[in-house]
């Protein structure tokens, strides 16, 4: 795994939306096919969206011929619910870019039957060829997407009940109520994610410093589902100073000397 530690959020998003773009010219060098990426939602991969856009606006980057996936999205929400990870993304990313809406998917969490439904996403997973690159984020208590402690680490995607620890966290997008916030979620799994063949998961401010530490120093265990990016071999994970805070001395020392010269 490699661990970037940044100074700053912005400087992360910068570090995260550089390493997207390469990644987009470097697939459209060798193929016409198009790039498949996967997304997050959360307030962590804001900034990375801003620097994208900005980036898209400055004509650096096209995404005509990108295809994304999302990685969540709650069960029973409206579409069009300020708080649905649909209204997200169109809000935050996708309507300031090119891309194609029916090259968007995004979990459908009011389909009739869920379990097609996420059968369904992993189908079409496939048939996009397999995700080229899944950026995440990663909760308070590990959690990837929303592959609560405990889930499996070869889970696909499926319902997920959500633990009252991420539904309190979560209430604050819900005016504080957690009653507001729903109890399950459409979700791809860790094995989903880990079948991806690259995977960057962002993780910003001290909140974050316990996850990091499980997922950095810890055992690979289902306990942090975001330690399994230990054993993908294209793992990416970085993180600003107050993530990297519980890390050990020597720990964050090797990871510092030894991006020194990594530039992307
Ligand atoms: N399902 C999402 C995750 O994908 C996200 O990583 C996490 C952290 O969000 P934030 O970046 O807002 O801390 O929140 C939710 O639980």
């Amino acid at each position: 795994m490699r661990l970037i530690i940044e100074n700053t959020p912005q400087q992360v998003a910068q570090w995260a939306a550089n390493y997207i773009i390469e990644q987009i010219r470097n697939k459209a060098q060798h193929t016409s096919s198009p790039f498949v990426l996967g997304l997050p939602t959360g307030s962590t991969p804001l900034e990375t969206y801003k620097e994208l856009i900005r980036r898209h606006k400055a004509g650096d980057v096209s995404f005509r011929n990108v295809i994304t996936f999302n990685m969540d999205e709650y069960v029973g929400l409206p579409e069009e619910h300020p708080e649905s990870y649909h209204s997200f993304m169109w809000n935050n990313f996708f309507k300031h870019i090119d891309i194609l809406p029916e090259n968007v998917n995004i979990l459908n969490g009011n389909a009739e039957d869920l379990v097609k439904e996420c059968a369904d996403y992993e189908a079409r997973i496939v048939e996009a060829g397999g995700i080229d690159l899944f950026m995440g984020g990663v909760g308070e208590d590990g959690h990837i997407a929303f592959n609560e402690p405990f889930s499996s680490l070869n889970s696909r995607t499926r319902v997920k009940t959500l633990t009252q620890d991420t539904i309190q966290v979560n209430s604050r997008f819900f005016g504080g109520d957690t009653n507001l916030v729903p109890k399950t979620a459409l979700t791809v799994g860790v094995g989903t994610v880990l079948a991806a063949k690259k995977v960057l998961i962002l993780a910003t401010g001290p909140k974050k410093a316990r996850a990091v530490r499980h997922g950095v120093e810890g055992s690979y265990n289902h306990q942090w589902t975001i330690s399994a990016l230990q054993v993908h071999p294209n793992g990416i994970l970085i993180c600003d100073e107050p993530a990297a805070g519980e890390l050990r001395v020597a720990t964050y020392r090797y990871f510092k000397d030894i991006e020194k010269e990594n530039l992307i």
